[in-house]
């Protein structure tokens, strides 16, 4: 089942929270919608579900209209970050909720409740736990509980608003390759809301960035993380160091600090230039125009990759740079020295 956001626009109390919202996601795809707290992701989310209602524009679910359609009638499944399953009732039993609660008519017998179940179970790796309930299970247990309830309806379409938000770093991280796969056999169509790129970028097979209710930019992973559309972009996804300056005649310019702006203007204008981290050079003699110096304020050298923090001697702006283990060593670098370093890749922005 696809679905169509057309021209979405919604406003509480005059303050507009989506702004002519366009996305397209074909049958099968699983999007994350990602962007930073209050940028409207769950809303969009809700409107998609039906909980709310757009001002403007339109839902559509394979060709078909359903703006107005109850919730009901979309048949979405929906995974929340604090998903209450029920307490008093075992794990079987919440997956099976949906299934027990339709009318007669369409309700599936008792044997063909539980081979559904059974098999949801086995999905979701939790067929010794059925028996459970959900206070003797763990957080990510639980989740995969709720994941497990939310698709045995068969949803057409499936809405995670940030299902793994409650659950500490390594759970996550074990839950994402775990939703990847199970997206790979049941292949609904999903939304997956989070503000945690990492986890967006792992997961999704595109990623929306959204900011302020509108839409920054749509890709695949790789798309959006090398070549991001702007400077908010650019900024949200991963770290960057940001270089503030002008353009002039193809040259961005911050300070002492010069490197080429394929931008085709002749006018000049203010500048924006990002870095990242493992993309500088480092020398410890000024080669250059291209080349910076900075004198190294802190060393965090555990694991393979060191993190230095240096500080612009012309700016005073601090800088953050990794660099390899060997490199690290074979530089023999100390808190205090004087470096040059250089960017290999910079991406300008004209402002
Ligand atoms: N029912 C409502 N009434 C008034 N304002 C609302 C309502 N629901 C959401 N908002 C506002 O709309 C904006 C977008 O909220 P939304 O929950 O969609 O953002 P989000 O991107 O999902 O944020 P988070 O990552 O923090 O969950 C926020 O400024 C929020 O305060």
């Amino acid at each position: 089942m696809s679905i169509e956001i057309n021209h979405v626009s919604k406003a509480f109390d005059s303050f507009q929270i989506l702004n002519d919202i366009n996305l397209t996601i074909p049958t099968g795809e699983l999007v994350a919608l990602l962007g930073p707290s209050g940028s409207g992701k769950t809303s969009l989310l809700r409107i998609v579900a039906g909980l709310e209602q757009p001002d403007n524009g339109q839902i559509v679910f394979h060709g078909q209209d359903l703006t107005n359609a109850h919730i009901k009638e979309r048949q979405v499944g929906f995974v929340f970050q604090h998903y209450a399953l029920f307490q008093n009732m075992t794990v079987f039993n919440n997956i099976a909720y949906g299934l027990r609660v339709r009318p007669r008519k369409i309700r599936p017998s008792r044997a063909e409740i539980k081979a559904k179940v059974d098999k949801l179970l086995r999905l979701v790796r939790l067929e010794p736990f059925g028996k459970r309930y959900p206070s003797q299970l763990s957080g990510g247990q639980r989740q995969r509980v709720a994941l497990a309830r939310a698709l045995a309806i068969e949803p057409k379409i499936l809405l995670l608003d940030e299902p793994f938000g409650a659950l500490d770093a390594k759970v996550r991280k074990e839950l994402r390759y775990w939703l990847r796969e199970l997206h790979e056999s049941v292949k609904v169509t999903s939304i997956f809301v989070t503000h945690d790129q990492e986890e967006a970028f792992e997961v999704a097979d595109r990623v929306v960035i959204i900011q302020n209710g509108k839409i920054e930019q749509v890709g695949t992973p790789e798309q959006v993380y090398n070549h991001p559309a702007n400077p908010f972009v650019y900024d949200f996804i991963g770290s960057a160091n940001k270089f503030e300056g002008k353009i002039i005649n193809g040259t961005f310019i911050d300070g002492s600090f010069e490197t080429e702006a394929p931008i085709d203007s002749n006018i000049e204008s203010a500048g924006l230039g990002f870095v990242r981290p493992y993309h500088f050079v480092i020398e410890k003699d000024r080669s250059g125009k291209y080349s910076i110096p900075v004198q190294i304020k802190h060393i965090h050298a555990v694991g393979p990759t060191v993190h230095l923090e240096v500080e612009r001697s012309d700016s005073h702006n601090v800088l953050n740079i990794e660099i390899n283990w060997e490199e690290f060593s074979l530089l023999n670098l100390k808190k205090d020295q004087t470096i040059h370093i250089k960017p290999k890749k910079v991406q300008i922005f004209a402002v």
